[in-house]
Order: C-alpha cells, then sequence, then structure tokens
C-alpha cells in the first residue's frame, strides 16, 4: 500500500497504530507465506480486469447486469483454472478465492456461477457414488458443463420434505420420470438456473413401486450442450428483480414428464436398483448433507461482508469531520464520538470472534465428514446443531453490522458508490437462503431439547452442550464473576435457564392436554432465544478460547489488542444481554455499573488502533469498492467522480425538459 496522498488525518491514525498491522494480515491469513498466496491470487484475479467497468454497474438494466456478471464470472473462473494448473490445490482454491475477501467483492452483485462451485459440484462430492463422480466430477470441474442446485418449490422452501416434484421410476425402460404436478411444484430461486446453467441437481420425491421414498437428488440436463436451448419438456426462464444479488440469475424451472436414465439419481447414499427395489441410506438426512456444507462456508463468508462494511466505515469515520462540540475548536473526527466507536469497534470484534468460530466450525466439518464417510453418524446431530445456529447468528449479526455501518456513514453511506447497499444486499439474503434463520435455530432447539433431557437423566453430553450439566449441578446461583470467563459462565447459564424453562413450558402445556407440536409451536418464540442464546454462549467462548491459543505467538502489542477486542467483544454482549443476565445469573447493578465502565475504556483503548484494526483486514480498494473506504482516505474527490460518471451528468439539459416540464411549465401538457 502507498502512502502518497493520503488524508492527513487517516495519516496520523496510521503513525499512532500501536501494533505492526503487517502482523495482524499474517495472523488473519494463517502466516507469512498464505498472505504472500492471497495477494498473488489477488494480482492474478485483478491483472484480468475483472473490476475495471466502462459504465458503473449500478447504472446498467437488469439484462445487462446478467451479461456482466456472466463475463465476470468467466473471467473469475479463468483465473482459478490456472491457479489450478500451476498449483494443483483442488478446492483450496476455489476455497480461498470464492470464500475469501475476493470472490464476494468481485461479483459484486453476485454471480451466476457460484452455485455451481458452491452446490453444484458438492453434491456430486457428497451424494454420488465412486461411477458417478467419476462420470461427473471432472465435467463439471473444467466447467464442461455448468449446474446449479435446484430444491425449493415456488410453494416450498423451508419444508422440503413437502416438496411436490416427483420422480418416478420406469423399471420397463429404466428411467426416472420428473414432473412438475402443480404451478406450486416448480423450482424457484436456483442461483443460474435461469440461463447460466445447463444442467441442474433437483431435489425430488422418489417413486418406485408405487412407494414415495421422500426427496433425493438426480443430476438433470437443462439445455442442449452446443445450442444451450431448453431442452423437451423443461419450463425455464428468470424469476425477476429482487432487493439485490442481482447478478445471480436464479430461475424457475418445471417439468412436464421428463425422462432421465436411473444412474442420474445420485446413488451414494440410497440406491434404486433396476427391477425398481430401492436400497435405504443410512441416514434419510445424508441427502441434506449440502445444505450443511453451505451453512459452515457461510460463516467465513459472513466474516468478509462484515470486514468490508467495517473498513469503509471506520476510514470514512476518520476522515468524516462533523459538529462543534467545543466552542472555538475544530470540528473533530467523527471518530472521536464514543457512539461511533461503539457502533464501529464491535464489528471489528465481531469479524475477529465470527472467523475463529468458523474456522473451528469448518475443522469440525471435516472431521465428522470423514466419520461419515466411515459410517459413524454419532456426530451428525451435533454438526447439525451446530452448523444451524451459527449459520443464523452469523448472517444475522452480519447484516445488522453491515447496516450499522452505512447508518455510521450518515448520508454518503446511503450512495451506492459507498458500496455499503450492494454488500446490505448479498448479507441479508444469507439470513433467508440456506435455511431461514428462525427455522435453523429452532432446529438447534430440537437438539438443546433432547439434550436438557439426556442431562436431567444423568447421561452424559456431547462437549457443545456439556455446560448444560454443569451449570445446573449447584442448587444456588454461584456469585458473579466479573471476568472474561465469569460473563462467559454467565452466558452458559443463560442458555442452559432458557433451555429448562422451554423444557418445562413445553410439559406444561402437554399436561394441559396440547399436544406435543402444539406445546412446541406456543414455546417457540423461547425456543429461538434459547437457541440463539446457545449459539452466545459457544461464540463467545470459541472466540476467547482460540485466542487464548494464539496470543502468546505473536508480539506483545499485538497481544494486548486481540485480547482487548475479545473483552470488548464479551463485555459487548453482556451488556446487550442484561436482561437475561439479570433474569438467570445474580449479576447486580454495581457489577453492570462496572462493566458498562469497563466497556468503555475498552472503547478508549482501542481508539488509537481504530483504523490499524481495519488496515489488517487488508482489503484492496478494488475489491472493496467503495468512495467512502479508499485507503487513501480522498473521500469527498471520489464521491464527485463517482457522481460525475452518472449517466445524466453525460448532457447539460435531459430531454425530459423538452418532452415534458417546458410544455407543463408552459401549461401545454
Ligand atoms: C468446487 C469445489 C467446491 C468449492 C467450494 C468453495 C466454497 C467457498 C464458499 C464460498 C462462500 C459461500 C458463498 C455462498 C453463496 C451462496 C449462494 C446462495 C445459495 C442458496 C442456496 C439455497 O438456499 S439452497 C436451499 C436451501 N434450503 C434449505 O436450507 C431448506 C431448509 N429446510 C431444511 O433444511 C429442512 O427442511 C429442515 C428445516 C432441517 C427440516 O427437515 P425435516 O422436516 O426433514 O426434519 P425435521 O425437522 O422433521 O427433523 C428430523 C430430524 O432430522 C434432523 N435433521 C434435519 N436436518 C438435518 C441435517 N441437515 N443433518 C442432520 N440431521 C438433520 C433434525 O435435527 C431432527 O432430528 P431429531 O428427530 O433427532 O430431533
Ligand atoms: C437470494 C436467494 C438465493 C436462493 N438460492 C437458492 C438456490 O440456489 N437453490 C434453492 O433451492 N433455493 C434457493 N433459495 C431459496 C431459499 O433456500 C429459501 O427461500 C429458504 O430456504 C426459505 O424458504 P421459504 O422461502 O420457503 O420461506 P418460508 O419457509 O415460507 O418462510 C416464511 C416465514 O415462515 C416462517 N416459517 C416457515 N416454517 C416455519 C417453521 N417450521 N417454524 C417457524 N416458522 C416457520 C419463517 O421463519 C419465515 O418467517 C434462495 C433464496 C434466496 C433469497
Amino acid at each position: 500500500m502507498s502512502n502518497t496522498k493520503v488524508n492527513p488525518d487517516l495519516q496520523r491514525e496510521r503513525d499512532k497504530c500501536t501494533f505492526n498491522v503487517t502482523e495482524l494480515i499474517n495472523l488473519i491469513d494463517g502466516g507469512v507465506q498464505k498472505t504472500e498466496e492471497r495477494k498473488k491470487q489477488e494480482d492474478m484475479v485483478l491483472s484480468e480486469g475483472i473490476h475495471i467497468e466502462d459504465v458503473p454497474s449500478e447504472y446498467l438494466s437488469h439484462k445487462e447486469k446478467y451479461e456482466l456478471a456472466v463475463k465476470k464470472a468467466c473471467l473469475l473462473f479463468k483465473v482459478i483454472r490456472k491457479m489450478q494448473e500451476e498449483d494443483n490445490a483442488g478446492m483450496e482454491n476455489y476455497r480461498a478465492v470464492l470464500g475469501g475477501k475476493l470472490g464476494s467483492a468481485i461479483l459484486q452483485d453476485g454471480s451466476p456461477l457460484t452455485l455451481h462451485y458452491v452446490m453444484f459440484i458438492p453434491t456430486l462430492m457428497g451424494q454420488a457414488s465412486v461411477e458417478q463422480q467419476v462420470h461427473w466430477i471432472g465435467r463439471a470441474f473444467d466447467l464442461n458443463i455448468i449446474g446449479t442446485y435446484a430444491q425449493t418449490e415456488l410453494g416450498h422452501g423451508t419444508f422440503i420434505r413437502g416438496l411436490e416434484t416427483t420422480a418416478t421410476y420406469d423399471p420397463s425402460t429404466k428411467e426416472f420420470v420428473l414432473h412438475s404436478p402443480t404451478l406450486t411444484a416448480y423450482k424457484w430461486w436456483p442461483g443460474g438456473l435461469a440461463h447460466t446453467a445447463n444442467y441442474c441437481i433437483v431435489m425430488a420425491q422418489l417413486y418406485t413401486k408405487g412407494q414415495c421414498h421422500g426427496i433425493h437428488p438426480f443430476i438433470v440436463q437443462l439445455r442442449d450442450e452446443e445450442t444451450h436451448m431448453p431442452l423437451k419438456g423443461i419450463k425455464i426462464g428468470e424469476i425477476g428483480v429482487k432487493l439485490g444479488m442481482n447478478g445471480t440469475n436464479n430461475g424457475f424451472l418445471g417439468f412436464d414428464h421428463v425422462r432421465i436414465p436411473r444412474e442420474h439419481m445420485l446413488m451414494k447414499n440410497s440406491k434404486v436398483l433396476e427391477d425398481g427395489t430401492y436400497v435405504n441410506s443410512p441416514s434419510s438426512k445424508l441427502a441434506y448433507g449440502t445444505m450443511m456444507f453451505v451453512r459452515v462456508v457461510l460463516v467465513t463468508d459472513m466474516c468478509n461482508y462484515m470486514a468490508k462494511a467495517v473498513t469503509i466505515a471506520m476510514r470514512y469515520s476518520a476522515v468524516r469531520r462533523q459538529s462543534q462540540p467545543k466552542p472555538n475548536e475544530p470540528e473533530p473526527q467523527i471518530l472521536d464520538y464514543l457512539t461511533q466507536q461503539h457502533k464501529l469497534l464491535i464489528g471489528v470484534a465481531s469479524v475477529h470472534a465470527f472467523r475463529l468460530n468458523a474456522d473451528w466450525l469448518w475443522n469440525m466439518y471435516n472431521n465428522v465428514t470423514a466419520e461419515l464417510d466411515a459410517g459413524d453418524l454419532e456426530r451428525l446431530p451435533e454438526l447439525h446443531a451446530l452448523s444451524c445456529c451459527l449459520k443464523a447468528v452469523s448472517t444475522a449479526d452480519a447484516a445488522e453490522c453491515v447496516e450499522r455501518c452505512r447508518l455510521a456513514c450518515g448520508g454518503h453511506g446511503y450512495m451506492l458508490a459507498s458500496n455499503l447497499p450492494s454488500t446490505y444486499g448479498l448479507t441479508t439474503a444469507a439470513c433467508t437462503y440456506e435455511g431461514e434463520n428462525t427455522v435453523l435455530l429452532l432446529q438447534t432447539a430440537r437438539y438443546l431439547v433432547k439434550a436438557w433431557q439426556q442431562a436431567a437423566g444423568g447421561n452424559a453430553l456431547t462437549p457443545t452442550v456439556s455446560y448444560i450439566a454443569t451449570v445446573n449441578s449447584g442448587r444456588r446461583l454461584p456469585p458473579w464473576e466479573n471476568t472474561i470467563e465469569g460473563i462467559i459462565k454467565g452466558f452458559q447459564r443463560v442458555a442452559a435457564g432458557k433451555i429448562g424453562l422451554c423444557v418445562s413450558n413445553i410439559e406444561k402445556r402437554q399436561n394441559t392436554g396440547l399436544s406435543y407440536e402444539d406445546a412446541w409451536n406456543m414455546t417457540s418464540v423461547q425456543l429461538a432465544s434459547a437457541s440463539e442464546a446457545h449459539c452466545r454462549a459457544i461464540l463467545l467462548y470459541t472466540y476467547y478460547t482460540e485466542t487464548e491459543k494464539i496470543v502468546n505467538t505473536v508480539s506483545p502489542a499485538l497481544r494486548q489488542v486481540l485480547l482487548q477486542l475479545v473483552d470488548l467483544y464479551v463485555v459487548y454482549w453482556a451488556l446487550q444481554r442484561l436482561g437475561d443476565l439479570l433474569r438467570f445469573t445474580s449479576i447486580s447493578e454495581k457489577d453492570i455499573d462496572e462493566l458498562q465502565r469497563w466497556y468503555e475504556d475498552l472503547l478508549t483503548k482501542l481508539r488509537p488502533n481504530a483504523v490499524g484494526l481495519v488496515d489488517a483486514f487488508d482489503i484492496r480498494d478494488e475489491i472493496l469498492r467503495s468512495a467512502l473506504g479508499a485507503y487513501d482516505g480522498r473521500v469527498y474527490e471520489r464521491l464527485m467522480e463517482a457522481a460525475l460518471r452518472s449517466p445524466l451528468n453525460a448532457e447539460p439539459v435531459n430531454s425530459s425538459f423538452h418532452k415534458y416540464l417546458k410544455p407543463f411549465m408552459q401549461g401545454k401538457l
């Protein structure tokens, strides 16, 4: 990064940073070599000119936006292909680019090829038999075929057992017949489905020998490989403009008795034999594996959006001066207002908290997947429960963080040139896709209720819920400790207390004659809240313990800042959840006063490092794409440059003046 022509306020911030920014960059990347590799990847991608736009994409029509998104996606994946040829690192290159800072930023409004990599190929890897993988995966990796994942229908997204698309086996021809019996059976939403993919994984109700066996994955050709025309019986199109992600080409798809060979059912887990005999999977939930994979990787993705938003807002807040609290003194940088620090520093801490939790979850995912492959399904429920709540809370927190950053930039944050609105569009979408957040919290709640019952029966619990038994062991509330460990224990007590209340409320309602399902529904506001509380306890604990592991490997200056961020995160959440702490722990008014002072003190301590901390996210200007957040802080110049690129500014008088305004003003219209 060059220091030339940097806004002096921003430069002063960098000069007073107490730690070595490069050291933190390396730590976040996972080592000096990883930083070099990332930078090399970024150079490779940016040298293709993917980020250069003749007309800013926000001024394009819907159709032009799609065409640009296809171009960008092809250029990006061309580079990944090149990386593959060089190092043959396989999935790691895709993870680094798609799951890193680059992908979400360069493909600014989403990409029509994302689903190919994030769901189509992973489904082939996770659900296809070895022979099927040999047949399909090479073609898919080479982009010889382009696929997507079509599960959601017009009538059902959440309740996938209720999907209506049918795949009926015909033993006479050894084919499945795919059919959409109703309008609501139409597939609706899949990214890239409309005009990009020529193949697709279809989740459909499997019928054989007159019996339905639930939803299963099938690979279906949609378009001719040469002409790209939809095949016979395939009704396909685009679903229209959305709040954001307008480059993703989401589509609809209906089948009119479309025949596919038997071998196109993905048969790693369950099978249909030639005569139509159905062979069961070890667990019907294995068919949900791709969703679990995406929920896990989304947690990392959310860190990228938060890092981007908070970098923009922090740098802008160092440059922006507003108001005059002390007479005869210059207007302060808005970053000097404690309320501004409160809005932004928690964003920095959240990136670190979620990053460490995401890595921890990713490791667990890999371990459990290896166990599943070896036939051991024991840890599947725990992984499902964790991936559901971490997906829900990370996406909700990220969307909230991006919106908070936008508001923290005042009017200029509302400009698309800030890049905050489109970042919000991308982030908030994740609260819905891959499992709507409330629904996912309630999935975790099922697991927690069972864990509670197990603990009550004196059974051992898996590590991530073992606190339920521990915090309930004593009769009296232990004294409150105003320390990080004390607060984390407090959060565990809150979670356990909420789960316990849910269990007892469900029981009480059942005792009044309600069915379990109705009692569950009546308790579901509390259940979702208990699930969130569990997730908060996990987040705090993992952030704290994982940071403790790394702080001894870094310089004392960085160590101090990393620990301050942990403190800030934990104390912030304690103050956010005072009601719960007052209800379930012995925290007192005096403790709360102390916490508040502790928090304010932490903001003040972190203030000198505010800009250094976001510089350490190391997001290049071409990736950040923000007039407010560029490294040099030339905010006003960039805003004016962006305004001048508006097509309306290409002519001094717009034709509507002559067509409408003038006749109207003269009373002639
Ligand atoms: C090339 C290489 C690769 C490179 C990769 C590089 C990666 C780099 C990454 C790049 C960045 C990323 C960018 C992302 C962009 C994304 C774009 C947008 C994508 C958006 C796509 C979508 O949006 S795609 C559709 C998703 N659509 C859902 O997400 C439906 C939710 N709906 C359900 O998921 C079920 O409907 C729901 C509720 C569970 C109930 O399912 P259900 O009714 O069958 O089950 P029940 O509730 O009755 O539960 C019965 C028992 O099953 C248990 N169980 C349930 N699920 C289980 C499971 N999965 N595993 C284990 N166990 C499970 C449960 O815990 C119960 O257990 P128990 O009985 O013991 O309590
Ligand atoms: C940008 C985007 C991209 C997408 N991409 C894909 C894709 O590539 N492939 C694909 O197959 N799908 C895709 N989807 C679809 C997505 O997975 C679904 O929209 C999502 O799973 C939510 O389902 P739904 O729309 O049916 O919501 P609904 O389930 O109808 O949710 C509506 C409301 O009902 C509530 N609700 C529903 N069920 C329950 C319950 N059991 N308990 C309590 N409350 C409940 C929800 O909490 C929510 O408040 C995409 C969606 C979006 C927005």
